[in-house]
């Protein structure tokens, strides 16, 4: 059933949009009131690189207690980390520069205040921001976007990540500024290509690993973007009962990694919070900000390594993670400015398309241990968070909704609920939304036709094997046929030597018998000389 039969009215006082989720430039209802930003920063135009962040954790206590060598060092003032490496007995030492650099004993609140509370500003003023976490497994991702789980008296502890200090920080300005807002969350693991929701209620949960039932779907959203069908919208008013859907959505995380046997390393998750706010023109026309968070623990980065997913090799690590494969190669995509970009390989880039060479405002935070046995993947780490800075987004405010257009929207909205309720309840059918109803209609008729393509495709190929059989059958009669003659050949070639040879044999004797006979008759002739000498001498003296 549409997830936003489960949403809850916010205490906010105005309800969430559908799952369009932001307004778009293109909307109809819109109206630009952005005059006065769009044209303060040229900067903007030309774009603005994604910010890199990186965080080198403590060694652990297991590290420290065998002495593990360090091979990294970390220069907060400088924004430098420098990786030394041993290599034939020679020292090379590398260093990387970054927009902020956290060494190990940094600590979570300072991570926050420097380099993520900014962010969370620039979401109450209205931009979609992303911050993702990348590093491999045991470098501190989850440490760092979750942190330490909140005390039993329900107590912030000083080790709370980015995630529940965002959380504070936009209820803690929401409600300084007496604002009048709406707010709703969404939670979604990707593993092995497949999206889980892990705020759907219990039953459905229970059926994820059921073959027969269809993982949630990843659409197209006919504007350019895409969104995740049938994934619960939970309406929050206050920033405890996030913290409680957090819990829950990464507990049943966890207990999905064992019914499916997955490893942590391999799922991203990503946490969207998405905040409407309500603000008056001058002219006293009611106004409605959105703004859009998303939150991204991604999967342990040394499968991407380990995989060999750097340019060239990257066919070779199959279906190891083919989400952190093609993220990393839009990253080289974008930053070598290529033609394409394959953010349609993969569903972690479909889903974060917008931030990553879009309209986002996106920040990595990179992590990585100190550890001298961690060396390789660390260098790859840093090798990939260094290139990403080179991303250029273009981020734009979203355009604010008039509240009557909004008010418009949410009466087409109850109304399709009423249809859909109405219908459960006749029990006479499921209802579809048009919308969704044509959408499929579309995709149905998208499929058939590729089917029919790929049917001909086939046809036409199984035509070509005839051919190519019949061909390689007379081919086969020719090779026979010419083998026969071949071997007719060669025997008439073998009478031939033979008697070539008998030829030379009989010219041999014929050529002894010669040499034989011109010695007689050469002896013959001197014999015959000496007699007509002796005659002549004795004429003479007598
Ligand atoms: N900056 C830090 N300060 C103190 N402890 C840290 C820090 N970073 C990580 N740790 C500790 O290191 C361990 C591993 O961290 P964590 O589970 O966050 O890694 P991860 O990168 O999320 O791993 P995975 O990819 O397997 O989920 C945890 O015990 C965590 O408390």
């Amino acid at each position: 059933m549409e997830s936003a039969q489960q949403q809850r009215r916010g205490g906010g006082g105005l309800v969430s949009l559908s799952p369009s989720q932001t307004p778009r430039s293109n909307d109809k209802s819109v109206r630009d009131l952005r005059s006065a930003d769009s044209n303060s920063s040229s900067k903007q135009d030309k774009g603005v690189n994604v910010q890199v962040i990186l965080r080198c954790r403590p060694l652990s206590e297991d590290e420290t207690r065998i002495h593990t060598p360090v091979v990294i060092s970390c220069n907060e003032s400088r924004r430098e980390v420098c990786a030394v490496q041993n290599i034939a007995n020679k020292q090379i030492d590398r260093t990387f520069l970054f927009d902020k650099v956290f060494g190990p004993s940094s600590q979570q609140k300072e991570l926050f205040d420097l380099a993520v509370s900014p962010i969370v500003n620039e979401v109450l003023e209205g931009y979609n921001c992303t911050i993702f976490a990348y590093g491999q497994t045991g470098t501190g991702k989850t440490y760092t976007m979750e942190g330490g789980a909140r005390k039993k008296n329900g107590e912030f502890p000083s080790d709370a990540g980015v995630i529940p200090r965002s959380v504070k920080q936009i209820f803690d300005i929401l409600e300084a500024q007496n604002a009048e807002y709406s707010m709703k969350v969404t939670f979604l693991e990707l593993y092995n290509e497949e999206i889980t929701d892990l705020l759907a209620p219990e039953e459905t949960m229970k059926f994820v690993d059921d073959k027969s039932k269809k993982p949630i779907a990843l659409m197209e959203d006919g504007k350019g973007g895409v969104f995740v069908r049938g994934l619960e919208e939970e309406i929050v008013t206050t920033a405890n009962e996030i913290y409680k859907i957090l819990e829950k959505g990464s507990a049943k995380r966890r207990t999905a990694e064992t019914l499916l046997n997955k490893q942590s390393s391999r799922s991203h998750s990503i946490f969207s919070i998405t905040i409407h706010i309500k603000e008056c023109t001058p002219e006293g026309e009611e106004m409605i900000k959105c703004g859009k968070l998303n939150l991204v623990d991604l999967a342990g980065s040394e499968n991407i390594s380990r995989s060999g997913a750097r340019e060239g090799r990257a066919r070779e690590a199959g279906e190891i993670n083919k989400s952190l494969l093609t993220l990393g190669r839009v990253i080289n995509a974008l930053v070598e400015h290529s033609g394409h970009v394959p953010y349609r390989d993969s569903k972690l880039t479909r889903l974060l398309r917008d931030s990553l060479g879009g309209k986002t405002k996106t920040c990595i935070i990179a992590t990585i241990s100190p550890s001298i046995h961690c060396l390789e993947e660390t260098l790859s780490t840093l090798d990939y968070a260094h290139r990403a800075k080179n991303i250029k987004n273009k981020p734009e405010i979203n355009q604010k909704m008039m509240k009557s257009a909004l008010i418009k929207d949410l009466y087409s909205e109850i109304d399709r609920l009423k249809q859909e309720v109405y219908s459960a309840r006749e029990k006479n059918g499921i209802y579809i939304p048009r919308d969704r109803f044509l959408l499929e209609e579309a995709e149905k008729k998208a499929m058939a036709e590729k089917i029919e393509r790929m049917e001909l495709e086939s046809e036409s190929k199984e035509k070509q094997i005839t051919e190519l059989q019949e061909l390689y059958n007379s081919q086969q009669l020719m090779t026979v046929d010419l083998s026969e003659k071949l071997e007719k050949k060669e025997k008439k070639l073998e009478e031939t030597e033979i008697a070539l040879f008998d030829l030379e044999d009989k010219h041999r004797q014929a050529n002894a018998t010669i040499k034989e006979k011109e010695f007689l008759i050469s002896n013959l002739l001197k014999s015959g000389e000496l007699e007509v000498a002796w005659a002549t001498c004795l004429v003479c003296f007598f």
